[in-house]
């Protein structure tokens, strides 16, 4: 089981990659989504076909990986539909469903990310356990002892409040997340838009946590996903005592996806 591999998860976004050696997490990086064309480049050429640094990270372009990419197993999980088809010439690609994943009382729509970094959580810190995964939704999904889904929630994630506040209004400027919380009684609109939509989305985060740890007092609580080192700061600076029990795990999906990829083998 010491062979080179590598996990792709599609997001909304973009999409997320980690290169293994067996049980090994080497490297983990993201692009963006990849047209037809690069992919079969790719799986013609290797990365000689395209742009290396469509698909590498800067790191690893001149490396092992490089020379080997288009022939790796491939354990591919997306909740992009359209962007999974592409994948499906891949030579060796497995694309992971719920019906793979080992937890119980999945639903059938719930989506694939979610259960993976369920899985990952509980799977490197125990059950009962709740996941926050701060990307282009933001969802809770939580599951019990038992490895049970209790089930969850999705709302329009931080970026993505932002900018259909300035998509769908005449004057509501573009904004970025500030790095630090920023007042809550604002004097400009673009402060006014980080207040509203930070303070609004870290109360509502505040409820859900107290609720899951009134039933699951054992629980972990693990932050994920492109916003979740800036949630995180913005937690400790708000709600210090909460934030020390929030654990900040940037490849919980990888986690999942491992644990499914040795299910499979055994
Ligand atoms: N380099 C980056 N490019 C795009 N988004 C980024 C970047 N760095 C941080 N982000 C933040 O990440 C968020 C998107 O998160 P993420 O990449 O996890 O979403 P996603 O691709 O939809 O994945 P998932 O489906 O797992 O949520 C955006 O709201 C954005 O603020
Ligand atoms: C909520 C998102 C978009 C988060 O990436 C994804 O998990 C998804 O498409 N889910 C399907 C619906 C559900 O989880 O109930
Ligand atoms: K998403």
């Amino acid at each position: 089981m010491n062979e080179s591999w590598l996990a792709l998860m599609i997001g909304n976004s973009r999409l997320h990659w980690a290169w293994f050696i067996g049980n090994t997490l080497q490297e983990a990086w993201d692009t963006k989504h990849l047209p037809a064309s690069a992919i079969q480049q790719l799986i013609q050429y290797g990365v000689s076909g395209i742009l290396p640094d469509a698909i590498l990270p800067p790191q690893v372009v001149s490396g092992q990986l490089s020379d080997t990419i288009n022939v790796l197993p491939l354990y591919l999980a997306s909740v992009v539909p359209s962007q999974t088809t592409l994948w499906q010439t891949y030579p060796s690609v497995n694309v992971i469903t719920l019906a793979q994943v080992p937890l119980l009382g999945l639903y059938l729509t719930l989506g694939i990310d979610r259960a993976l970094a369920l899985l990952g959580a509980g799977e490197t810190l125990g059950y009962p356990v709740l996941v926050i995964d701060a990307g282009t939704a933001l969802t809770l999904t939580g599951a019990d002892a038992d490895c049970q889904l209790i089930g969850g929630a999705i709302l329009p994630g931080l970026g993505l409040q932002l900018k259909s506040l300035t998509r769908d209004t005449a004057a509501l400027p573009a904004t970025q997340l500030p790095t630090q919380l920023p007042p809550r009684w604002a004097m400009q609109t673009a402060s006014a838009i980080e207040s509203g939509v930070i303070y609004t989305v870290l109360a509502g985060i505040r409820e859900f946590i107290e609720d899951w740890q009134s039933r699951f007092p054992t629980s972990q609580i693990v932050l994920t996903g492109g916003d979740s080192p800036v949630l995180l700061s913005y937690l400790q600076s708000l709600y210090p005592e909460m934030a020390r029990h929030v654990i900040c795990n940037p490849h919980l999906i990888f986690g999942g996806i491992q644990s499914v990829r040795l299910k499979m083998a055994s």
